[in-house]
C-alpha cells in the first residue's frame, strides 16, 4: 500500500474493508475524502459486497481533517477549497448507506476522524484509543456533524464537556458512555468488526443512525438549561474567543430544530469561524508548536538521542524541587542534592506537596504516588553522582557559585553526563568558563511551577554539542514539555522578549496612567494578568534583579522605575505578604489597593516623566499597543540576532512561557 491511498479489499465473507492511509496520522486530506467517497460508492454498487468495515493504516484511524487545508483556505479566503465532508460523505454516503458500515478504530479518532466514525452504524475500538473533538482548540467547531451526533451518543453534558475542553477520552470511558460498541484487542479488531457488520445485515445487531437518536438528549427545557449553564461557565475562560458560544448555539439548534437542521447550521458557522482571526492564530500555533521539534543541524543530521535514566538536581528550592517533581512523575530517577538536612527535608516536603497537587488536579493517579516518590533520593554528598546521565543545577543566581558547582560536576560525573543549568539570567559562557569540556554545558530553563508549566527553553552556547541539545530535547518531551531551542543571551527568549512589557507599563505609570487600568486592559487583551499583578506574583526581588541585569546589558533602552524600591520601603512585598499593588486575601480575588496610590505619586515625582507635571491622555488601544509593541520590537531583535531559528519559535515560547493568548497570533499571509 502506498503512502497516500484509500484501498478496498473485498473478502469471501462479503465484507469490503476500506483502509485509509495518509501518514503519520491518516488525516482526511482532500484526496483521501474523494477516494473514500469513490470506494464507498463502489462497495454499494458491487453485488458481492454485503457490508463495509472502515479502518486506518498503521495503528491509527484518523487524526481528523487535514489542517494544512485550513491554512490554505485562511490564506486565500477561498472556502470552496473545502470538500463536502459533512453532508455528502457523512450523511449521504455513510449514515444513509444501504449497506451497514462499521468503523474499526485503533490509536485515535479525532475531529473528522471521530465524526466519520459517528456516522458509521457501529464503532469497534482497540483498547486505549483516543476519541475526541478538539476542533475548538483550532478556533473552529466540529464541521462534519460532531456537534449533533456526539450529544446523541453520549448525552449532552459529556458531549459539551468534550467539545468545550477539546480533550479526548479513551476507549475504556467511551464504551461506558455509549460512544463505541465494543473494545477488542488490536489483533482481533478487523475480525470482530467484519462479523459485527455481517450481524447488522442479519439484524442480529442494531443498525444505528446516530443523528436520529433521541434517547440521550432529555427534555427540551432541561437541554436548554444545560447549554445555558455551560455558556455561563465557559465565558470567563474563553474571553475574546467566539467558537465556544458558537458551538453551544449550534448544539441548541439541533436540539430545538432536529439533528439535520443542526448539521446545516454547523456547516455555516464552521465556515465563518474558519476564516476568523482566532482560527488563523490557533492553526498557526498548532503548526508552530510542532515546528519547534525541528532544529537545523541538530535534528536533521542523523543523531539519535541517548537514554537519560538518572538525573541529579542540585538545589531543592522552588525551581529545583519543581524540576525534580517534573522528572519523577515521568519515571526518571532523581538524586536531589542539598547543602544540609534541614533544606533537604524542606525540599522533599515540597516535592511531596507538588505530587499531591498533581493528584488533586487529576494529572496523576493516587495509586501512582508511592512509586513516583520512590524515584527521588535526597542526598547531602556527591556519592550518587558517579552514574548520572544529566545534572541540572538550580541554585541561587550567583556566577561564582555556579562556576564552582560546574567544575566539581565535571570531575565527579561520568564523561557523557550533560551539565545543565536552570539559570534564567546568567550568561552560559560564564557558567561554563572554567570547564575543559564546554560542549556538555547547556541551559535547561524551566518556568515556575516547573512541574506544571509546559515550556522548556533549551539554551545553547556556540560550544554546546548537537548531541547534548538533542538529548535534552528528548528529556523535555518525556517530561511533557515543549522544548524550544534558543541561543545564549540575557533573558534568553521569553524573559528577553517580555522585558519591555514591564518597562512600558512602568513608563506609562510614570506618565500618569492608572496602573489598574493598564492591568485591566492587558487582561482583557487576553493575558492572564496585567504587568503589575504579575510583578506582585513573581516578587519584587526578582523584578529588581532582572531590571539590574537588563540595565547593564541594554542601558540604551532601560527605564529605571523607582516604584519597586518605594513599595519595599513601605513594607510591601507583593503577593508574598499579601500587600503589593493589590491586596491579597485567602479565598478572594486580588483587589486594587488604594493605599498604594500615594507611593505611586511619590514615584512619579522622583521619575519626573510627566510633561509639565501633568498626566498624559492615552486611549485604551494606545495603552495596549504601548505595552505590547515594544515586545514585538524586542522579538524582532532576537530574530535578527538569530537567538531563535524561526519567528514562530518565539510565538510558542511566549504562549507557553508567558501565557500570551495564542489566538492573537494572526499570521500575515
Ligand atoms: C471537519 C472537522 O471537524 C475538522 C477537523 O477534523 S480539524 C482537525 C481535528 N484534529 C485535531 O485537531 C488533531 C490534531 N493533531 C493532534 O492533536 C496530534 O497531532 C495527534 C494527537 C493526532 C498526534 O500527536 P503526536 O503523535 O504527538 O504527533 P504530532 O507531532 O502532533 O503530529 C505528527 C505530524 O502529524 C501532523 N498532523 C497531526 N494532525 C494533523 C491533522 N489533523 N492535519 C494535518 N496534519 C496533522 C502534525 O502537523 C505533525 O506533522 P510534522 O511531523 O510534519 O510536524
Amino acid at each position: 500500500m502506498s503512502e497516500l491511498e484509500v484501498r478496498m479489499e473485498v473478502g469471501s465473507d462479503g465484507v469490503a474493508v476500506i483502509t485509509i492511509s495518509n501518514p503519520p496520522v491518516n488525516a482526511f486530506a482532500i484526496s483521501i475524502i474523494a477516494w473514500l467517497k469513490e470506494k464507498i460508492e463502489e462497495a454499494m454498487n458491487r453485488d458481492d459486497v454485503k457490508a463495509i468495515v472502515l479502518t486506518g493504516k498503521n495503528g491509527k484511524f484518523s487524526g481528523g481533517f487535514d489542517i494544512n487545508v485550513f491554512q490554505k483556505v485562511q490564506q486565500t479566503g477561498n472556502l470552496s477549497l473545502l470538500p463536502d465532508l459533512s453532508i455528502d460523505l457523512v450523511v449521504n454516503k455513510i449514515e444513509d448507506a444501504k449497506k451497514p458500515i462499521v468503523v474499526a478504530i485503533e490509536g485515535l479518532a479525532l475531529g473528522a476522524g471521530l465524526e466519520v466514525s459517528m456516522g458509521c452504524h457501529a464503532r469497534i475500538a482497540a483498547p486505549k484509543a483516543q476519541l475526541g473533538l478538539p476542533e475548538l482548540s483550532l478556533g473552529i467547531i466540529p464541521g462534519a456533524g460532531g456537534t449533533q451526533r456526539l450529544p446523541r451518543l453520549v448525552g449532552l453534558p459529556k458531549a459539551i464537556d468534550m467539545m468545550l475542553t477539546s480533550k479526548p477520552i479513551l476507549s475504556e470511558e467511551a464504551i461506558k458512555l455509549g460512544l463505541i460498541d465494543a473494545i477488542v484487542p488490536p489483533q482481533e479488531l478487523l475480525k470482530v468488526s467484519r462479523q459485527w457488520a455481517l450481524d447488522i445485515v442479519e439484524t442480529r445487531k442494531l443498525w444505528t443512525r446516530s443523528l436520529h437518536k433521541i434517547d440521550k438528549i432529555g427534555s427540551l427545557p432541561e437541554a436548554i438549561e444545560i447549554i445555558k449553564v455551560a455558556g455561563q461557565n465557559v465565558k470567563r475562560a474563553t474571553l475574546n474567543m467566539p467558537q465556544h458560544q458558537a458551538c453551544l448555539d449550534v448544539i441548541q439548534e439541533g436540539i430545538v430544530q432536529g439533528g439535520y437542521h443542526g448539521v446545516l447550521k454547523e456547516g455555516k458557522v464552521f465556515n465563518k469561524l474558519l476564516v476568523s482571526d482566532t482560527s488563523k492564530g490557533l492553526c498557526h500555533v498548532f503548526f508552530s508548536q510542532r515546528a519547534t521539534s525541528k532544529v537545523p543541524n541538530i535534528t536533521d543530521i542523523g543523531l539519535k538521542h541517548r537514554p537519560i535514566k538518572k538525573v541529579a538536581v542540585i538545589g531543592g528550592g522552588l525551581m529545583g524541587s519543581g524540576i525534580a517533581t517534573a522528572l519523577i512523575v515521568s519515571n526518571i530517577n532523581v538524586v536531589l542534592k542539598e547543602v544540609n538536612s534541614e533544606y533537604l527535608t524542606k525540599a522533599i516536603k515540597m516535592i511531596e506537596a507538588n505530587v499531591q497537587g498533581l493528584v488533586a488536579r487529576k494529572k496523576l493517579a493516587n495509586s501512582a504516588v508511592d512509586k513516583t516518590l520512590s524515584m527521588i533520593k535526597g542526598v547531602l554528598d556527591y556519592a550518587e553522582f558517579k552514574d548520572v546521565d544529566m545534572v541540572i543545577e538550580a541554585v541561587i543566581e550567583n556566577v561564582q557559585l555556579k562556576q564552582k558547582i560546574f567544575s566539581q560536576m565535571e570531575k565527579l560525573c561520568p564523561p557523557h553526563c550533560i551539565l545543565a543549568t536552570n539559570t534564567s539570567t546568567i550568561d552560559l559562557n560564564l557558567v561554563g568558563e572554567k570547564l575543559r569540556f564546554q560542549d556538555r554545558v547547556v541551559g535547561a530553563h524551566f518556568f515556575s511551577p516547573a512541574y506544571l508549566m509546559p515550556l522548556l527553553e533549551i539554551v545553547r552556547t556556540e560550544k554546546t554539542s548537537a548531541q547534548v541539545i538533542l538529548d535534552l530535547m528528548a528529556v523535555g518531551k518525556i517530561v511533557k514539555k515543549v522544548p524550544v531551542v534558543v541561543g545564549n543571551c540575557t533573558g534568553f527568549a521569553v524573559n528577553r522578549t517580555f522585558f519591555p512589557y514591564t518597562q512600558s507599563a512602568h513608563i506609562l505609570l510614570h506618565l500618569g496612567v492608572d496602573l489598574f487600568r493598564i492591568d485591566r486592559l492587558i487582561s482583557s487583551f487576553g493575558l492572564p494578568m496585567g504587568p503589575f499583578q504579575l510583578e506582585d506574583l513573581t516578587g519584587y526581588g526578582v523584578a529588581n534583579a532582572v531590571a539590574i541585569e537588563f540595565a547593564t546589558v541594554f542601558p540604551d533602552r532601560t527605564f529605571k522605575s523607582p516604584v519597586v524600591d518605594l513599595l519595599i520601603k513601605n513594607g510591601r512585598k507583593g503577593k508574598q505578604n499579601g500587600k503589593g499593588y493589590y491586596i491579597y486575601k485567602k479565598g478572594s480575588r486580588p483587589k486594587p489597593d488604594p493605599m498604594v496610590l500615594p507611593i505611586i505619586e511619590e514615584s512619579r515625582k522622583l521619575a519626573n516623566l510627566m510633561p509639565q507635571g501633568q498626566p498624559v491622555y492615552v486611549t485604551d488601544q494606545e495603552i495596549v499597543e504601548m505595552v505590547l509593541f515594544p515586545v514585538v520590537n524586542e522579538a524582532c531583535r532576537l530574530l535578527e540576532e538569530q537567538i531563535v531559528v524561526r519567528a514562530s519559535d518565539l510565538d510558542i515560547a511566549s504562549v507557553l512561557g508567558m501565557s500570551f493568548p495564542s489566538y492573537r497570533y494572526v499570521p500575515q499571509f
